[in-house]
C-alpha cells in the first residue's frame, strides 16, 4: 500500500475463547489497516466478532479470551501481546476508546468533570483550571446542555446517552492518534448523533486521528467511513471503500444486510434483518460460515472461500467470486 504508514495495522488476527476441552474461534484471520485521518467501519450482525476484534486491537479482550494468531501494530510498534500496563498508558493518550457500556469506563463515585480533568492532566502538562476549561468545552461540543453544571454531577445522575458523551469526552480529550468506537451513537437522538459525528470528523482532519467504528447504522457508515469491513462468524466477508460497498455490494451477506435496494441514500437506516440467526461460534458451518443462511449456497461452499482482491480496492470471501482469477488485475488468496 502506498501513502503514509498506517496508524493501525492488523494482520491475520485470530482470537479464541476456551470451551470445554477445546476452544472456539471468534475472530478468524481478520486483516485491515487504517491510515492517519482515515476511518474504517466494522459492520455485521450481533455476534459476528466486531467487538472482540476491536477489544483485541486495544488489548482489552475479556479473559479468558486471548489472541492466538496474527499481529496488531500501532504506529509501527507490535502491541499484539503488550502488557496490561503499557496498553493502559497507550489507551489514555494515544488510543481513545468508547465501548458499548459507558459505565465500565467511568468511576461511579467520582464527579464527571474531575474524571475528564484527570484524563487530560495525566497526559498533558496543563493546570487544573486549564484542564477544567477544556473539559467544559468538550462537554459543550458533545451537546451536553449546561456543561458547567454537569461538570459537577456523578455518573449515575446522568442518562445513558449523557454518560456515553462523557466517555467520548475522555476519549477525545488528548487528541488520540487512534479512536476505537463501539456503537458510540446508538443511544443518542439524531441531533446529538450529528454533533458527535461532526466532532469525530473534525478530529480526523485537525489531528489526523485514525478511526475504527463499529456501527449498525448504514447512514453512519455512509457519512463517516472511508472503508467498510463486513464481518460474520469472526471472518471478514467483504472489505471495500464505503461508497462502492453501499452502491454495489458483492457478498450475499452484505447484500442481505443492506436490504434489497442498497444505496448511499439509506441514511439513518439500520442494517436489515436476514432470515435465520447467527449460529454460536461452536456451530458455525464448515467452509463459508454464512452458507446455511445464504440464498446462493453451492456445494463448493463447504470449502473455505478464497479472498478475492479486485483492482478497485474491494475484496470478498465468496465462491460466487471465486473464479475472479480470470478478471484482469484480480488476485485470489487462499486462506
Ligand atoms: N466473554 C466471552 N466469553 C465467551 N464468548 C464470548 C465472550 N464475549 C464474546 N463472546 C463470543 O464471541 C463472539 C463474537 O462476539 P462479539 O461481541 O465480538 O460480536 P459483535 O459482532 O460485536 O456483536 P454485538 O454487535 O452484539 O456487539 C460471539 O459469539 C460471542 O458469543
Amino acid at each position: 500500500m502506498n501513502g503514509p504508514a498506517p496508524v493501525l495495522d492488523v494482520v491475520d488476527l485470530v482470537a479464541e475463547f476456551p470451551m470445554g476441552h477445546g476452544h472456539v474461534t471468534v475472530v478468524d484471520g481478520v486483516s485491515f489497516s487504517v491510515a492517519p485521518g482515515a476511518s474504517v467501519g466494522l459492520v455485521g450482525e450481533s455476534g459476528s466478532g466486531k467487538s472482540i476484534t476491536a477489544m483485541s486491537v486495544v488489548g482489552m479482550i475479556p479473559a479468558p479470551g486471548r489472541i492466538t494468531g496474527g499481529s496488531v501494530r500501532f504506529r509501527g510498534q507490535d502491541i499484539t501481546h503488550a502488557s496490561g500496563k503499557s496498553m493502559r498508558a497507550l489507551r489514555g493518550k494515544e488510543i481513545g476508546l468508547v465501548l458499548q457500556d459507558p459505565m465500565t469506563a467511568l468511576n461511579p463515585v467520582q464527579r464527571i468533570g474531575p474524571q475528564i480533568v484527570e484524563a487530560i492532566r495525566e497526559h498533558q502538562d496543563v493546570s487544573r483550571s486549564g484542564a477544567a476549561a477544556r473539559a467544559v468545552e468538550l462537554l459543550g461540543q458533545l451537546g451536553i446542555p449546561s456543561p458547567e453544571r454537569r461538570f459537577h454531577e456523578y455518573p449515575h445522575r446522568l442518562s445513558g446517552g449523557m454518560r456515553q458523551r462523557v466517555v467520548l469526552a475522555i476519549a477525545l480529550a488528548n487528541d488520540p492518534s487512534l479512536l476505537v468506537l463501539d456503537e458510540p451513537t446508538t443511544a443518542l437522538d439524531v441531533t446529538v448523533q450529528a454533533q458527535i459525528l461532526d466532532l469525530i470528523k473534525e478530529l480526523r482532519t485537525r489531528v489526523g486521528t485514525a478511526i475504527v467504528l463499529i456501527t449498525h447504522d448504514v447512514g453512519v457508515v455512509a457519512e463517516v467511513c472511508d472503508d467498510v469491513i463486513v464481518m460474520y462468524g469472526g471472518r471478514v466477508m467483504e472489505h471495500a471503500p464505503a461508497s462502492l460497498l453501499l452502491a454495489d455490494p458483492l457478498h450475499p451477506y452484505t447484500i442481505g444486510l443492506l436490504g434489497s435496494v442498497p444505496s448511499a441514500g439509506t441514511k439513518g437506516e439500520k442494517l436489515a434483518t436476514i432470515p435465520g440467526a447467527v449460529p454460536s461460534p461452536a456451530d458455525m458451518p464448515r467452509g463459508c460460515p454464512f452458507s446455511n443462511r445464504c440464498k446462493n449456497v453451492m456445494t463448493k461452499c463447504e470449502e473455505r472461500p478464497p479472498v478475492v482482491q479486485f483492482p478497485d480496492g474491494r475484496s470478498v470471501a465468496c465462491w460466487l467470486h471465486g473464479d475472479a482469477a480470470g478478471v484482469p488485475g484480480a488476485a485470489v488468496r487462499h486462506v
